[in-house]
């Protein structure tokens, strides 16, 4: 538990304890001004691995480390007061068994000061999430669709779309939930999969694509902000900030060709120092720009 400015911030148990009340309300942030804008209106934050697709450029997670999540993750905590801030554990940090897992981890919550973190994967990951929660780590757990696994999947495609695999997403929720996961981020699948989940599980289910039958949902930030030139068929579109910041600097580049900008409220004054009349120059490209 974290006292920051006289305000208790959001721990998993709370997250935790909305089961069956209020919708959760999460979304991601990699940076401070991410982490800025969203504290005060979510549940919790969670410093996603797609950061490696959003931020990187990367066409997958599966690049990300352990080093990016915690440079990200110190300064998403930095930057909020609220918010339970949660840390995605990157492809490779944890799969090898409960031990590395638990190496991993531990380095995310003690360089970061996160309050949990989360690790896709089901039955296989149980033993995993319940070594984490005995030793003192949050976990949140991620079934459906697992980016991470993208090179055995082949595809970012829903999951869970006929009975081999539902049953399947099933019992992976019910393992890590059993494990102790504190909350079920459930990605991508029909919403009578969701449906079954929400219903079987004692801790609060996070939608991404889940449709409005889970406890929560979840969304990329840049996604529902506009920042994204493609989304998945689950997002929303709030703004178009994308269309904005590109506008501003279309007018920041004009002014500085203009020499509209920097004015002279953008410079500093020296007693005694008149600035010189600039020659501004005409529409023909002087000998000096050829
Ligand atoms: N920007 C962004 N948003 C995300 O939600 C997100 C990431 N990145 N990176 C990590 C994972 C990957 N996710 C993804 C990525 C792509 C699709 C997607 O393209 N879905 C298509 C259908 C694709 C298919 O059928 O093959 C869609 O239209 O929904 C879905 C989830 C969700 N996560
Ligand atoms: C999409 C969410 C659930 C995630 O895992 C991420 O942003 O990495
Ligand atoms: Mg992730």
């Amino acid at each position: 538990m974290s006292v920051v400015g006289g305000v208790r911030r959001l721990t998993a148990p709370d997250i935790r304890a909305r089961k069956g009340g209020a919708p959760v309300v999460g979304l991601t942030a990699y940076h401070a001004p991410g982490a800025r804008l969203a504290d005060e209106h979510c549940d919790f934050l969670l410093v996603g691995d797609s950061l490696g697709m959003v931020l990187y450029g990367y066409d997958t997670t599966v690049p990300v480390t352990l080093d990016m999540m915690i440079a990200h993750g110190a300064a998403v905590v930095r930057a909020s007061r609220h918010a339970l801030v949660v840390v995605d554990l990157p492809f490779g940090s944890y799969e090898e068994g409960p031990q590395a897992a638990f190496r991993a981890a531990s380095r995310v919550m003690k360089e970061t000061g996160c309050g949990a973190v989360k690790l896709e994967g089901g039955c296989h990951m149980a033993a995993t999430v319940g070594y984490l929660v005995e030793r003192g780590i949050p976990v949140m757990g991620h079934v459906g669709l697992t980016p991470q696994s993208i090179n055995s999947f082949g595809s970012f495609r829903p999951r869970g779309r006929d009975d081999i695999e539902s049953e399947a997403i099933a019992a992976d929720g019910e393992a890590v939930v059993s494990a102790g996961a504190f909350a079920l981020v459930v990605e991508a699948v029909p919403v009578r999969v969701a449906a079954a989940l929400t219903r079987a599980m004692p801790v609060p289910t996070i939608g991404i694509g889940a449709s409005v039958v889970c406890d929560g949902q979840i969304l990329v930030a840049e996604d529902m902000l506009g920042l994204t030139p493609r989304v998945p068929k689950f997002v929303r579109r709030y703004a178009e900030v994308g269309a904005i910041a590109s506008d501003a600097v279309a007018r920041y580049a004009r002014d500085v060709r203009n020499r509209a900008f920097p004015g002279v409220e953008n410079t500093y004054a020296e007693p005694g120092f008149e600035a010189p009349e600039i020659d501004l120059p005409d529409d023909e490209p002087s000998a000096a720009a050829k």
